[in-house]
């Protein structure tokens, strides 16, 4: 028995050259040895698998942070008439007070300690035209909220000129018109993520607010430009990008004109409905496949935090129930991060003032994981409540 598998083994092992007067100990010396030798080869096997890896790690991530604090882009209230529409409306304050309960939330050491070098440019400062809120071509306080979009896409195009990534943190969703057109001052070839509750494209003729935060893609989609007369204050904005490279998830509150121009333009949308059958992750790879099918272009992550569901982000200014549970978002940014190739995020919507304190710094939590996924890929620890200082 032992000669038969030693017979086997012998030829097995040392089919080359056989010895022919071979025992079992040396063949075991032999079978030691070929066992060594595989370990070593499949060892430097898993050491070339590992230096791909290395190789295909991006250079760490250089992110420039800035803080845009629009408030003029949403809806107005009076403080003394809330039904009047006299001459008092002011747009609703909180929003400016995100980009700094973020950072009190530790954004930047969170971002630093997941590998990133983070430079903080600080809040830019608009300065409210006076008299600006008539109502002009549809547009509440277009002049205002036209003169700082100026200044977001110069800041934008700079720092990605920097070779940054940029995050920008809102502010209303007005602020995209500025960041959407610096990114693609410098990079044409960009492609646009769009998450949100709502589509945001509505233009002056058909917005029934007049609030400029639901209508920034119409300004900025090339094939609709037409439709948006030369508003005073944003002329200068420039269509840069074209309805194929755009792309909406989460939406559930779409105005009738909008769903018209999803249609007739024909921009791929996934609403929360068709989250719900496909699932998430179906979702977003298909967008993103859709919006840049050959995987070269540099993407831009516009997130409302309202896309995610009230019950978990309540600190938003237009709420709308049944959204995106918290890893569902984390999803996105993850699979957004797995691209190697945004370079821009922005990060909107978030009103402190509109909830509980502990809700705003629970939405504001929620947000820094958020986007911690999306820029480095990894998850964070919560830091605790009591260590935050705002
Ligand atoms: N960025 C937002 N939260 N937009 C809400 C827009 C709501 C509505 N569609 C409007 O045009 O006023
Ligand atoms: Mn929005
Ligand atoms: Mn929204």
């Amino acid at each position: 028995m032992i000669g038969m598998s030693l017979g086997i083994l012998n030829r097995l092992l040392l089919r080359t050259s056989p010895p022919l007067d071979i025992n079992a100990s040396s063949v075991i010396l032999f079978a030691k040895e070929r066992l060594w030798r595989l370990s070593r080869l499949l060892e430097s096997d898993d050491k070339r698998k590992f230096r791909h890896k290395v190789l295909r790690r991006p250079p760490t991530q250089n992110i420039g942070i800035i803080g845009a604090p629009l408030v003029y882009g949403q809806p107005s209230i009076d403080p003394i008439f809330p039904f009047s529409q006299l001459n008092l409306l002011q747009p609703l304050q909180g929003a400016c007070a995100a980009p700094d309960l973020l950072r009190g939330l530790r954004l930047a050491e969170v971002l630093k300690s997941k590998g990133a070098n983070v430079k903080d440019y600080g809040n830019l400062e608009f300065r409210a035209v006076p008299n600006d809120f008539a109502v002009v071509l549809g547009c509440n306080y277009a002049r205002t909220v036209g003169r700082a979009n100026k200044q977001i896409q110069d800041e934008v195009s700079n720092i990605l000129k920097n070779g940054e990534s940029v995050l920008v943190l809102g502010g209303d969703h007005s602020v995209g018109l500025g960041s959407v057109s610096g990114h693609a001052k410098i990079r044409q070839d960009m492609a646009l993520l769009w998450v949100d509750a709502h589509p945001d494209i509505n233009t002056p003729l058909t917005s029934t607010s007049g609030n400029l935060h639901g209508m920034p893609v119409s300004f900025l989609v090339k094939e609709l430009p037409h439709l948006s007369p030369r508003v005073p204050g944003l002329e200068w904005v420039e269509p840069c990008i074209s309805s194929r490279n755009i792309a909406y998830i989460g939406l559930r509150s779409v105005d009738l004109q909008e769903k018209m121009f999803l249609r007739t333009l024909g921009i791929c949308n996934f609403t929360m409905e068709d989250i719900k059958e496909l699932g998430i992750d179906t979702a977003v790879t298909n967008a993103l496949d859709r919006i840049d099918p050959e995987g070269k272009r540099s993407i831009h992550l516009s997130f409302d935090v309202d896309a995610l569901d009230p019950l978990i982000i309540p600190a938003t200014g237009t709420p709308v129930p049944n959204g995106l549970d918290f890893r569902q978002a984390l999803t996105i940014a993850r699979i957004v991060y797995n691209t190697r190739r945004m370079s821009v995020m922005d990060v909107v919507e978030l009103n402190p003032l509109l909830s509980t304190p502990s809700a705003a710094i629970r939405s504001a939590q929620v947000t820094v994981e958020i986007i911690a996924r999306a820029f480095t890929g990894k998850r964070m620890r919560y830091p605790s409540i009591r260590d935050v200082d705002i």
